[in-house]
């Protein structure tokens, strides 16, 4: 059966959604949030119901932890993965992995518990686009390009794609975004790798040690001319102070020599701890002897070694390139040895991988080459590939990743607490927009949390993200999740702004009540309107499960689950009665009820939770109470 998890997963996997593959300009989710009711056939517990329909021809259910998911069916359906559970009358069916280039042995065992792993090395572009769409995950390194035709071709399917490394500029991201694929990436485990690596580069490089190795085995022996240059003393300047960067320095301050570092989002302190002084750009690469690269390919970080700043380098530099060809300006390179600007370049990386074989700066007798080697210890590719099939599991599974490239990253203890938080916030954006008449229209939200503690300490994205899910999915096509839904929001010109306000209350808990406020709008049931003009609810965790605890200036106290009946009558004796009796008559369960009233035997709003919807009769005969002057039906 379906175990329960204290921590519920936040994405489920995609699978079902889409009535229709998804074009570019309205992508179908491929990540999902939890406890998604409307177009997310998703359903909390296995139940004796069955399944929602699922228009792909192939899909089938399974449940995952507390969760049922769907997924297409694979040609692979063996061995039960132990934390699946079949789904009541579907074939249990296992993701299908696709692992695009080599990664460790024991990431593939990992990944192999789970789901069905398909091992393709050395597709074309062609053949990956062909293969992507029968694909729940695609595991790469550097060398595969997971381009937006690739999530266009992958038509919903592809919900995760997991990067076995650090650099993600391989992968398109905003095309990642647009479709509401998870990237994840393996972000710690081939740092020291890649920083010995660069250490080896770098003594190799001031001593020859490549040159002089081909010059024997060509049959030569000429000590003369490879004397190299020592290390010890010299200036290093390391150019992106992050993981691997302070371990280069590390190491650099081991063999006795003076490290600087340029990095503009590096704190201080951490470089002052190693003994690193932080300097500007052109301090940096104007007193180095040595200049050693291990900053990301960005935009703003493509070609920064170029013919200026090459101009800029104290005569005589060498240079070491462990991070990304794309950052230098491979022919001002070329210019720069041959005017002696640059001693001597070690490069791990090149502009396109593998260089053409004519490559004048790879033919250079000043360049020692490797062919992307930095992550490549054996060490670093189990680590790389046990963490990187723990998070594309994990994804699969429906958790958020805490190496999500394209989504907020949560560290796992405010995860932990914001969990039961991730559902109310889901909860208050669906009934908000249920509560607008015709659901058209909205331009502006504002979301106000009160909590004890201070507003910095707060990490909001995740709800903020969920209220967005709510608003958007119940009145659009578009599938939502964490990874898309800022950008669904601006699509829709929907602007979320928040609030955060400190209340003096328990701050053991992180949000006291979270208030979800449309502005601008009419509403089908008018009591949901504040004072101020704006739909407006509020709700709490209560015994960790969500309440809804006021409708515009009505304070209410209801469990938000199955469904809610929202009423405005007379305050007077016997309400509850007539609608329970009503309710009862036509087999409907009532989970929860409460009553808020702001003056006694005036006007009071009647809040009831429902299991099951109520037939139009149901809620005509309620409609027709004398003392009911509004009431609205309302999905959870
Ligand atoms: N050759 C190989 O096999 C490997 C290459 N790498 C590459 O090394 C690079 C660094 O990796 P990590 O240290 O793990 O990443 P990281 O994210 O820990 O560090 C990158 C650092 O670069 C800094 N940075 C960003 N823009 C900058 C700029 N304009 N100027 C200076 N610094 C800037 C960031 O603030 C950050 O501190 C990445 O490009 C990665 O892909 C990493 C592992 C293996
Ligand atoms: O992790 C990185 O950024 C790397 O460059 C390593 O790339 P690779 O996995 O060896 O293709």
């Amino acid at each position: 059966m379906a175990s329960t998890s204290s921590l519920k997963p936040i994405f489920s996997s995609p699978l079902t959604s889409s009535p229709s593959p998804p074009s570019p300009q309205k992508p179908s989710s491929l990540l999902s949030f939890l406890h998604s009711t409307t177009s997310t056939p998703i359903s909390l517990k296995l139940s004796s119901n069955p399944p929602h329909n699922n228009s792909h021809p192939r899909s089938k259910s399974f449940a995952v932890t507390n969760v049922v998911l769907k997924t297409d069916t694979s040609p692979e359906t063996t061995s039960v993965p132990s934390n699946y559970t079949q789904d009541l009358g579907s074939p249990l069916t296992k993701p299908t992995i696709l692992v695009s280039e080599k990664i460790g042995e024991k990431g593939l065992e990992v990944l192999r518990e789970f789901g069905h792993v398909e091992c393709l090395y050395d597709l074309s572009p062609d053949q990956l686009c062909s293969k992507i769409s029968s694909c729940d995950a695609l595991i790469v390194r550097s060398g595969t390009k997971v381009t937006r035709q690739v999530f266009q071709a992958s038509n919903g399917r592809l919900k995760v794609v997991g990067r076995a490394g650090v650099g993600i500029d391989n992968v398109d991201l905003q095309a990642a975004t647009e479709f509401g694929c998870l990237v994840v990436n393996a972000p710690t485990a081939n740092t020291v790798a890649a920083a010995e690596h660069g250490i080896a580069l770098l003594a190799a490089m001031a001593r020859n040690v490549a040159q002089a190795d081909a010059s024997i085995k060509a049959g030569t022996w000429q000590r003369n001319k490879y004397v190299g240059v020592s290390l010890v003393g010299k200036t290093l300047a390391v150019m992106g102070f992050g993981k691997v960067g302070s371990e280069v320095a590390r190491r650099a301050k081991g063999l006795g020599m003076n490290v600087i570092a340029h990095d503009p989002y590096a704190p201080a302190d951490r470089a002052r701890a190693l003994g690193v002084d932080l300097v500007s750009f052109d301090q940096a690469i104007g007193t180095a002897d040595f200049i050693s690269l291990h900053m990301p390919l960005t935009p703003a970080t493509s070609k920064v070694f170029n013919d200026e700043t090459f101009a800029k380098m104290k005569k005589g530099v060498r240079i070491v390139n462990v991070a990304r060809g794309g950052v230098i300006d491979e022919d001002a390179l070329v210019k720069a040895l041959d005017s002696g600007i640059v001693a001597q370049a070690a490069l791990d990386v090149f502009t396109k991988e593998p260089p053409p074989k004519d490559s004048r700066l790879v033919q250079h007798e000043n360049v020692t080459v490797t062919p992307h080697l930095g992550a490549s210890t054996k060490e670093a590719q189990e680590g790389v590939a046990i963490e990187i099939a723990e998070a594309v599991v994990g994804a699969l599974k429906g958790e958020l990743s805490a190496t999500a490239v394209n989504a907020p990253m949560v560290p796992p203890e405010v995860l932990s607490e914001l969990s039961p938080y991730v559902e109310l916030a889901e909860k208050l954006g669906r009934l908000a927009v249920q509560l607008v008449a015709g659901g058209s229209g909205i331009k502006s939200v504002k979301v106000v949390y009160k909590s004890a503690r201070d507003p910095d300490d707060l990490d909001t994205r995740l709800l903020r993200a969920m209220i967005t899910k709510g608003i958007i999915e119940p009145i659009s096509s578009s599938f939502v999740n964490l990874v898309n839904a800022d950008f669904t929001a601006k699509e829709k010109g929907l602007r979320i702004s928040e609030e955060r306000i400190v209340v003096d209350s328990s701050p053991e808990f992180p949000i006291d009540s979270i208030q979800v406020q449309i502005s601008n709008v009419e509403s089908k049931f008018a009591s949901g309107i504040s004072d101020n003009g704006d739909i407006s609810i509020e709700g709490k965790v209560k015994y960790g499960t969500p309440h809804l605890t006021s409708v515009g200036s009505f304070a209410v106290d209801v469990s938000l689950e199955g469904n809610l009946i929202l009423c405005r009558q007379v305050d007077q004796p016997g309400m509850i009665g007539q609608v329970g009796n009503i309710l009862g008559e036509h087999n409907v369960n009532v989970s929860f009820m409460s009553v808020g009233r702001t003056v006694r035997r005036k006007k009071a709003i009647m809040a009831i939770g429902v299991d099951e919807k109520p037939d139009k009769e149901a809620l005509k005969k309620i409609g027709e109470i004398p003392a009911i002057e509004e009431f609205v039906f309302l999905k959870l």
